[in-house]
């Protein structure tokens, strides 16, 4: 059965083509989709480098391609806090009613379903290119090859805030 409202929980940095993915299929699976964009309050350090602005406009930009299921998209920056157990609470209060969430995410995965919420695991999209750890770490030693696993969109704006050059700057600092 379709659902009313599905969160697509990640810190997306930076957003991807295996994202897109995932969001296709949440909206498959649901009527509307809410696009958490995790550990909001991180920003210029290797494992989270862009800022939530960033990562919010990033989405944007990849999101555009899905025309008009665009209206059935919110995306919503959350900052972290300390206490897993009242995480999904903490969802609650800060977001629309939701049904359930779409994650790849053990501990994600396992805090929803203990609060007797939908708990989905999508199929993975080129997993090996299509990874953000990959991504930035090309990213940061200069290297080429984490192009293709970017909308074209998203591709031109990393260059555009210096995503690739930050991130050697922040290797460099060890
Ligand atoms: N290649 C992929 N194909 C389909 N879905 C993906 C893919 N990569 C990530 N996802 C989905 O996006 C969610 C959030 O991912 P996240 O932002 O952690 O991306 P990531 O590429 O795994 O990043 P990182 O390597 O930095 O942890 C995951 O839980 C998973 O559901
Ligand atoms: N206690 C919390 O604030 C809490 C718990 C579980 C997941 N999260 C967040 O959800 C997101 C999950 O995304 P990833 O799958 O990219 O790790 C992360 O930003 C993570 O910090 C936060």
């Amino acid at each position: 059965m379709r659902m009313k409202r599905l969160l697509v929980v990640g810190r997306f940095q930076p957003p991807h083509l295996g994202h897109l993915h995932t969001i296709r299929w949440a909206l498959d699976n649901a009527e509307e989709v809410i696009v958490v964009v995790g550990s909001a309050q991180e920003s210029y350090t290797l494992d989270n480098p862009m800022t939530a602005g960033e990562r919010v406009e990033a989405l944007r930009l990849m999101l555009e391609d899905l025309g008009d299921w665009c209206g059935r998209i919110m995306i919503v920056p959350v900052p972290d806090i300390a206490m897993n157990k009242v995480w999904v609470q903490y969802l609650k209060m800060l977001l629309p009613p939701f049904d359930g969430v779409v994650s790849g995410n053990e501990l994600v995965l396992m805090l929803f379903e203990d609060m007797g919420l939908a708990a989905l695991r999508p199929p993975m999209f080129k997993r090996g290119e299509c990874s953000g750890t990959r991504i930035r770490r090309l990213m940061a030693s200069g290297e080429r090859g984490w192009e293709g696993c970017l909308h074209p969109g998203v591709r031109r704006y990393v260059e555009e805030i210096g995503l690739p050059e930050r991130l050697r700057r922040l290797l460099a600092m060890g």
